[in-house]
């Protein structure tokens, strides 16, 4: 195999830890010897062992002049876990292989340069580009320091997301919307407005056929508290939820909610803003955000252009009336010059409806 086959089998292992590793980035290490491979790793979860770590242990002493290949440079400081730089030289690998340096400052280069001074082969970028998709998470907060966000809308083929009497079970079809949950497993919190809480009383919960799903942090905008304490997010205990109210919301008015568990989170600054939201996020270990709606928090998203990546299910139906809601409320663009561009990424039939993925085009 080639080197490329050996990092995209990195990449391919790489992959299990999406959703799990925030806010540390997801990672692969692939060690060959002599044409075997004899170790494998992936990051798991942030704090515990990184990917070179759980590939070193398997390869054992056999890591002795092996060329390991992993996506990510390996780290040079101590974090949680003690540098994979030092284990890979202490583990006298002969070549080390990197997919794609790391935006992290503390890291970046550095862990290049101690590798190669102590006279370790170290060949940079191979299959940068599939390395780098792996973490867009990671790359964003990096980059931000804010959250990263997906916006999801299932609409019909006229751009409704419910009819003018508010029903909408349902637009999309049952493919369509269990890949909506693959989205909400990775995210580490689904982001709806109150009002979505009362037309619709979802679960928001994670609930694909292999069972064990995990759920988001349930997260409701509701400035004055009217999410009703009869709602599923509220009495189903089955994930976390959150809700971000206006600090004037009194605490008489909070308590039945943190009886039952709620986390009742009020935001000192003004709750129309998405970055005072945003930030109140990832103050509080947030570093995706699934936000399904409804049509007005859409719309603040994209007012304040706090979108990453935009997932739009659409089902062949028509549903009409000028009444009835489209996936993105609020006052809208009014100038076609400050039109929110994005570029199309993907798009797939899931049985009767089409998935678009798009990504905002780095101006
Ligand atoms: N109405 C439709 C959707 N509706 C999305 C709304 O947010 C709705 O309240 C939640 O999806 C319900 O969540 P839960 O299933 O109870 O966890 N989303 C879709 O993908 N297709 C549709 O047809």
């Amino acid at each position: 195999m080639k080197d490329e086959d050996y990092m995209q089998l990195a990449i391919n292992i790489a992959k299990v830890g999406i959703g799990q590793t925030n806010p540390n980035p997801v990672v692969g290490a692939v060690i060959v010897n002599d044409g075997q491979v004899i170790g494998i790793g992936a990051h798991l979860k942030a704090g515990e062992a990184h990917a070179e770590v759980h590939a070193l242990q398997m390869a054992g002493d056999k890591a002795k002049n092996s060329t390991i290949y992993v996506t990510l440079e390996p780290c040079s400081h101590f974090g949680k876990t003690p540098p994979c730089a030092d284990l890979l030289i202490k583990s006298k690998v002969k070549r080390v292989v990197i997919g794609t340096t790391d935006p992290n400052p503390q890291v970046s280069g550095k862990g290049i340069k101690k590798l190669r001074e102590a006279g370790i082969e170290v060949d940079l970028g191979i299959m940068k580009l599939q390395a780098d998709e792996l973490n867009p998470v990671y790359y964003h907060y990096m980059d931000t320091g804010m959250p990263y966000v997906t916006l999801k809308s299932a609409i019909s083929l006229d751009g409704k997301i419910a009819t003018s009497t508010g029903e909408s079970k349902w637009i999309t079809g049952e493919r369509a919307r269990l890949d909506v949950h693959m989205y909400r497993q990775i995210h580490d919190a689904i982001l709806v407005g109150v009002n979505t809480v009362i037309t619709d009383n979802p679960s928001l919960t994670t609930r694909l056929p292999n069972g064990n799903s995990r759920n988001p942090i349930r997260v409701i905008l509701d400035s004055s508290l009217r999410t009703p304490l009869h709602s599923n997010v509220i009495q189903d205990d089955l994930a976390s939820t959150w809700i971000i109210v206006n600090k004037s919301v009194k605490q008489e008015k909070m308590k039945p909610f943190i009886e039952k568990g709620i986390r009742i989170i009020p935001i000192q600054d003004d709750i129309r803003s998405i970055k005072n939201v945003l930030k109140l996020l990832v103050e509080n270990g947030i570093s995706s955000v699934f936000v399904e709606g409804g049509a007005e928090i859409n719309g603040s998203f994209l007012k304040e252009r706090a979108i990453n990546q935009v997932l739009t299910y659409i089902a062949p139906k028509l549903i009409g009336g000028k009444r009835a809601p489209t996936s993105i409320g609020g006052n809208g663009i009014e100038h076609m010059a400050d039109v929110f561009q994005l570029s199309v990424k993907s798009v797939e039939q899931l049985g009767d409806d089409i998935k678009i993925v798009s990504e905002p085009i780095r101006l």
